[in-house]
């Protein structure tokens, strides 16, 4: 039952409106920025699973992961199309579903050799552009390359330790392995995965995912006050 004196507000987002939400692997980026964007009534973006499909589409060609040229020109000839909406995103390749096959140990072992490459970089930073706005980005590079003027920036971290915890019960493979694979994933990643120097740093380590999202829509809605 709502206070009389504390009407309901609807609040809208204009068309300009872009929160990123950046941060390492298994930090918590994807299901922060879906909880952020589902109460935020606009859809979010996961520029890691663009990467994610990248690296499935040169794997089932069959191409070098190295090999910019490429990779560059199968994107170009096959395009990759990400269905960006609040409760979660899906990648295609013309009309395969690659969804499904995108968090495996496979990809992620792949995935940082093909996002190192520039040439695939540009393809995807054009294609997350072109997405009509107001939306939650979530990644590495969002607020510092993508979305420089983003309304809002947020970086996430919390250590290795407590994300491989939280990641255990998603993959099969013991909590060690995990960390280990994390640590090797930060490291091949450090390059594109700095914080914006305007974004709002946030350790996840104490706090519950309901926490991190509150925290970031008192922050998101004081920008709008
Ligand atoms: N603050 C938190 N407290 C507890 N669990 C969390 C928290 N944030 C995220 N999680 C859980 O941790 C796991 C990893 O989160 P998520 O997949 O969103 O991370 P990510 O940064 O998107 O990962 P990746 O970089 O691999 O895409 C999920 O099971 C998620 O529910
Ligand atoms: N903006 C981004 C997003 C992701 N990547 C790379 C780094 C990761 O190894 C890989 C998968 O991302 P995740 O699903 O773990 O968020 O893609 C990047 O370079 N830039």
């Amino acid at each position: 039952m709502r206070n009389a004196r504390q009407p309901h507000r609807t609040q809208t987002y204009n068309a300009t409106v872009i929160v990123t939400i950046d941060g390492v692997a298994a930090s918590g980026k994807s299901s922060v920025a879906s909880g952020v964007a589902r109460a935020l009534h606009v859809p979010y973006v996961s520029s890691g699973l663009l990467y994610r499909a990248a690296a499935r589409a040169a794997l089932n060609a069959g191409l070098p992961l190295t090999d910019e040229a490429a990779l560059t020109a199968h994107l170009r000839a096959h395009p990759l199309r990400l269905d960006a909406r609040a409760d979660g995103n899906r990648a295609y390749q013309g009309d395969t579903d690659l969804t499904p096959h995108l968090h495996t140990d496979e990809v992620d072992d792949a995935v940082s050799a093909v996002a190192a490459l520039p040439g695939v970089r540009a393809w995807i930073d054009d294609h997350l552009r072109s997405l009509p706005a107001p939306f939650v980005a979530e990644g590495r590079d969002m607020g510092t390359n993508v979305f420089p003027h983003a309304t809002a920036k947020f970086y996430l971290t919390a250590s290795p330790r407590v994300r491989a915890q939280r990641r255990v019960n998603e993959r099969d493979a013991d909590i060690d392995a995990i960390e280990t694979a994390l640590r090797e994933r930060d490291r091949r990643d450090a390059r594109q995965s700095q914080p914006a120097p305007d974004a709002h740093l946030i350790d996840t380590g104490p706090l519950t995912l309901q926490g991190v999202i509150d925290l970031i829509l008192q922050r998101v809605q004081a920008a709008h006050a």
